[in-house]
C-alpha cells in the first residue's frame, strides 16, 4: 500500500496568556504515516493535540512547524480531499436529511439533478432512505449524525476525518453506528484512508487497523499499535481475546502518560 498522509515533525504553538512566555507548545515531533485505503485511530489524553493535528490535516488550521504532505503534496488551505465530521452535527435545521447532503454538494459546484442523485443514494447508503424528507429535529442523534456522514461522503473525499463523531451518542447507539461505519468503509470501490479520533479505546480496536497513541501535551505520537483482527468485523469481535489484550496494552500507555502529566515517577 502507497502512502497518503505523512505527518513529520509537525509543531503547533498556541497563544495562551496563562502559559509561561504566553504560548502554549500543543503539538511537538508530531510524525505520523498513514497509507492509502488505512484506518488510523489518535488516541491520547485530553488536550493532547488530537484535534488541532486532525484540522491541520482538514487544513483548517497551519501548522508552525514540519510538514504535512497528502500524496506528497504539502498541505496549504482547506484541503478539499479531506473530508471531516464533527461531534456536533453541524446540520443546517431548516433543512431535510435530503437538503442538508445536497447543500454540500452545492458549495462544491455539483449541478442540481446530480446532487439530488447523489444524495439519495448516499443516503441509501447510511440507511436513511426513509428518512430524507426529515428535518433535523425530527431525527435521533444517531441519525443525524449518518446525516453528517451521508453528506460527506456525498463528495467522495479520498481522506476522512472523524472528531469523536460518536461521542454525544448514547453506548447501543455508538455500537450500532461503529458496525455502521465498518460496513460503509469496507463496501465498494477503494477504501478512504481514515483518520479517526476518539476517547473510546474500544471504539478505536472495533474501527481500526493501528491505533497511535499520543503522549500527553505538547502531544507527538508515542506508540502504533497494530489491530491484527480480521475483516468484515462483527461485534463478536469484541469480547475476543486479541482484542482484550489490545486493551490492556493500550490502556497501559495512557496511564503512564496520565501519571507522568500529574508528576508521578
Ligand atoms: N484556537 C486555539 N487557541 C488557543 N488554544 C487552543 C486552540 N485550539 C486548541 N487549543 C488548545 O490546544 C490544546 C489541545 O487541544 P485539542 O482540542 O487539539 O486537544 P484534544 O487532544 O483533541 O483534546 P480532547 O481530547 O480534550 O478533545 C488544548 O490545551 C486547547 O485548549
Amino acid at each position: 500500500m502507497s502512502v497518503k498522509i505523512q505527518a513529520r515533525q509537525v509543531a503547533k504553538i498556541f497563544p495562551d496568556a496563562h502559559a509561561a512566555g504566553g504560548f502554549h507548545t500543543v503539538l511537538e515531533n508530531f510524525d505520523l504515516d498513514l497509507r492509502s485505503g488505512e484506518f488510523v485511530s489518535l488516541l491520547g489524553p485530553s488536550g493532547c493535540g488530537k484535534s488541532t493535528f486532525l484540522n491541520i490535516l482538514a487544513g483548517l488550521e497551519s501548522n508552525d512547524g514540519g510538514d504535512v504532505l497528502v500524496d506528497g503534496r504539502h498541505v496549504e488551505g482547506v484541503n478539499k480531499d479531506v473530508g471531516v465530521v464533527f461531534q456536533s452535527y453541524a446540520l443546517f435545521p431548516w433543512l431535510t436529511a435530503q437538503k442538508n447532503v445536497e447543500a454540500g454538494l452545492r458549495i462544491r459546484g455539483v449541478p442540481r439533478a446530480e446532487r439530488r442523485e447523489r444524495a439519495a443514494e448516499v443516503l441509501r447508503t447510511v440507511g436513511l432512505a426513509t428518512a430524507a424528507n426529515r428535518l433535523p429535529h425530527q431525527l435521533s442523534g444517531g441519525m443525524r449524525q449518518r446525516v453528517a456522514i451521508a453528506r460527506v461522503l456525498a463528495y467522495e473525499p479520498e481522506i476522512l476525518v472523524f472528531d469523536e463523531p460518536f461521542a454525544a451518542l448514547d453506548a447501543q447507539t455508538r455500537e450500532f453506528l461503529q458496525g455502521e461505519l465498518l460496513r460503509i468503509w469496507e463496501s465498494g470501490g477503494t477504501r478512504k484512508t481514515v483518520l479517526f479520533v476518539t476517547h473510546s479505546i474500544d471504539e478505536a480496536i472495533f474501527l481500526s487497523d493501528r491505533i497511535a497513541v499520543m503522549t500527553r501535551s505538547p502531544g507527538r505520537v508515542k506508540d502504533l499499535i497494530e489491530v491484527d483482527l480480521p475483516r468484515p468485523r462483527t461485534s463478536a469481535a469484541r469480547s475476543g481475546l486479541e482484542f482484550t489484550r489490545i486493551r490492556a496494552q493500550v490502556a497501559r500507555i495512557l496511564e503512564e502518560e496520565v501519571h507522568l502529566g500529574n508528576g508521578d515517577d
